[in-house]
């Protein structure tokens, strides 16, 4: 587990409002865990606490093997975000986009153009790397904000409802992205609310309210249904 993302006894309130609730959640490397929520279950709390956007008073967050709280810059420096809201520079080319990111890791001159290439390769991106971001299609932003996560050889992804706003066969691709990414080691944490962007072999954790209500693999959590029928059964019925 050193190598992935660990979370236990994680609680967070806003005053007296509870957003999270004594979450357990571990997801190995080499293992994509979609984590499902409606809307306001706290999925962006969460993110915002595994980034250290906010500081967490309960429980522990491991990355990599780094504990968060004691080891912030070790753990940060293992984990790459996708957060929900673009953030690319629009005039620049892709790969200075890239270039500019992989500075603020350290990396620059050789080292930082061959990163850049190789994650670019890695999204299916190469030929579009001189090309000013704002030529790219809601898609391919994506597609380049993921390869600038991984600039850094992160061993955790997180990605936030990384598919806002994409068409149906655009999700398709990025999420078959992403499991390849998985399935070549990182530990991936993609939140969503779509049930279609979770596969049967997924690890999966069911959020609702601040609370993981269910999880293990989609498979199981599933059964005879449909995934879309278990989620609204489990988060309509505790609302
Ligand atoms: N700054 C805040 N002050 C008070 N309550 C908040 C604040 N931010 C979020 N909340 C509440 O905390 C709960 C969790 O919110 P959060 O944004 O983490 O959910 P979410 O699952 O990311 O939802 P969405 O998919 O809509 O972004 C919600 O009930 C929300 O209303």
């Amino acid at each position: 587990m050193a190598e992935g993302l660990e979370i236990s006894g994680l609680s967070y309130r806003y005053g007296a409002k509870s957003a999270l609730d004594d979450i357990e959640l571990s997801v190995p490397a080499g293992r994509f865990c979609a984590l499902l929520g409606p809307n306001g279950a706290g999925k962006s709390t969460l993110f915002a606490l595994l980034t250290r956007l906010f500081v967490a008073r309960n429980g522990m967050i491991r990355i990599a093997g780094h504990d968060l709280a004691r080891q912030p810059r070790a753990a940060l420096a293992r984990i790459g975000v996708v957060f929900q809201q673009p953030t690319l520079d629009l005039d620049l080319t892709v790969r200075r986009n890239l270039l500019y990111f992989a500075a603020l890791h350290g990396l620059s001159g050789r080292a930082a153009d061959l990163r850049a290439a190789e994650v670019l390769e890695r999204l299916n991106m190469a030929e579009r790397a001189q090309e000013p971001a704002r030529n790219l299609n809601g898609g391919h932003r994506r597609r380049m904000e993921i390869a600038r996560a991984l600039i850094h050889r992160p061993a955790v992804l997180l990605l936030d409802e990384p598919t806002v706003g994409l068409d149906a066969a655009t999700r398709l691709a990025i999420t078959g992205h992403v499991h390849d990414l998985a399935d070549a080691g990182l530990a991936v944490l993609w939140a969503t609310h779509l049930t279609d962007e979770v596969a049967p072999g997924d690890q999966l954790a069911i959020l609702h309210r601040g609370r993981i209500c269910a999880q293990g693999t989609a498979r199981d959590l599933t059964g005879a249904g449909s995934l879309q029928d278990r989620f609204l059964a489990l988060t309509e019925a505790a609302a």
